[in-house]
Formats: structure tokens, sequence, C-alpha cells
């Protein structure tokens, strides 16, 4: 009976872990996003300056709880030789986030090129994409707006096949943006939940 007992409050008291990829060029801003999203989501931190933040080799990782889940984000390194590695994660994942630097026209090719790669993998089939135009807060005359980037990348993710993606403006800097991707992904990972089952953490 304890054991019934115990067993039945376990599975009440267990919650979803969602793992969330952040990819994208190195530059893009990813670990400057996972910086903003520790210092809204986690009490207490500090985000660290941008002058801290070096470029990434391997991984950065951090858990947020957003209502009665768990997003577990995985920051991984951008630069091309480390971009082979991506695929490791690709089946582990509920959800990828792709950084986009707004402001870099000259790797718009390379950029979507490597979106295409993410897209056309196997293992990434059924997974939500959300595409963020990055450094939206910067006032440069080579910036990207939002409906460009989505000329391009939207038409990527239809192209291949994505089954549920949406390109959206953010600021990794001053946090605009965030929550909003955050709904997105949060809304996204629980309504594919049966596709790709959550894992589930005491
Ligand atoms: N103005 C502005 N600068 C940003 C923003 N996001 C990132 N940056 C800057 O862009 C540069 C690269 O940021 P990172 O977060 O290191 O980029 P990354 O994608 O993690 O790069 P890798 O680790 O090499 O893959 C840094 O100088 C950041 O301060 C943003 O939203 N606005
Ligand atoms: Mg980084």
């Amino acid at each position: 009976m304890f054991h019934l007992a115990q067993s039945l409050y376990d599975q009440w008291t267990r919650q979803e872990e969602y793992s969330v990829l952040i990819l994208g060029l190195d530059n893009a801003g990813k670990t400057t996003l996972l910086e903003e999203l520790k210092s809204k989501y986690l009490n207490n931190y500090s985000k660290l300056p941008s002058s801290r933040i070096i470029p990434t080799v391997g991984q950065n990782v951090s858990t947020i709880q957003i209502g009665k889940i768990k997003l577990k984000f995985w920051d991984i390194g951008g630069q091309d030789a480390l971009r082979d590695m991506w695929d490791e994660y690709y089946l582990q994942c509920h959800a990828i986030l792709f950084l986009i630097d707004s402001c870099d026209k000259d790797r718009l090719n390379e950029c979507s090129e490597t979106l295409k790669n993410v897209i056309s993998d196997d293992k990434t089939e059924g997974l939500p994409i959300l595409m963020l135009a990055n450094k939206q807060d910067l006032q440069i005359e080579s910036k990207m707006d939002v409906a460009e980037i989505k000329e391009v990348f939207n038409k990527i993710a239809v192209n291949l096949n994505a089954s549920d993606s949406t390109v959206r403006p953010i600021s990794a800097i001053t946090g605009e943006g965030v929550d909003e991707a955050i709904d997105w992904i949060k809304d996204r990972v629980i309504l594919n939940k049966s596709n790709r089952p959550p894992i589930l953490r005491k």
C-alpha cells in the first residue's frame, strides 16, 4: 500500500523537462541569449557582462522553470568546425532556437545554408523551430528588418516541410522579445509531446 501511495505521489510530483537547442552561426548571440534567460528566470543570477562572454567551444547548459515545466537550454558553439557536432544533440531535444544576426547581411547565405542543413536532417523532423532575428536593438544601416529575414527564412522552413516554425524579432542584450520566444517554445513542446515525450524529473 505504501509503495502504491509512494508511486502515485512520485507521478504527481514529477515535472516534465524539455530540451531546447540554441543554434546559429558563431557571433549570432546564442550565449548572450542564454545569459539573458538565466538572469530573467533564475533567482539571484547576475548576468555575465558582454565583455566576459567568449566564443563557445563546447556547450553551456541551463535549466529554467516555466510554470509547471522545465526547459533545459543547450547553447552549442557555432563556429564552422563545431557545427558537425550539432547533430549529436538532435534526437534528445524537443525544440530548436535558431539565432540569426540581423546585422550580418554578408553571412546571410551561410546562415540560411546552415539552417537548411539543420532542418533537412531526419533527426530534427517534426521539431518546433523558432528562428530569432537577433540584435534588433542595433541601429545601423546594414540591419535587416524582420520582414526581410522572414522572406528568406520562412521560405526555407516551408520548403523543407518544417512542421512548426516561425520568425520573431529579438534582442539578446536588452531582452526585448525574449518572453514571447519562451512562451512560443513552451506551448510548442507541450503540443508536440506525443512525438517527443519529455523526460520526467523529480
Ligand atoms: N547589440 C547586440 N549585440 C549582441 C546581441 N546578442 C549578442 N550580441 C553580441 O554579439 C557578439 C557575439 O555574441 P555571443 O553570444 O558570444 O555569440 P554566440 O552565438 O554564442 O557565438 P559562438 O559561441 O561563437 O557560437 C558579442 O559581442 C555580443 O555582445 C544583441 O542582441 N544585440
Ligand atoms: Mg557562444
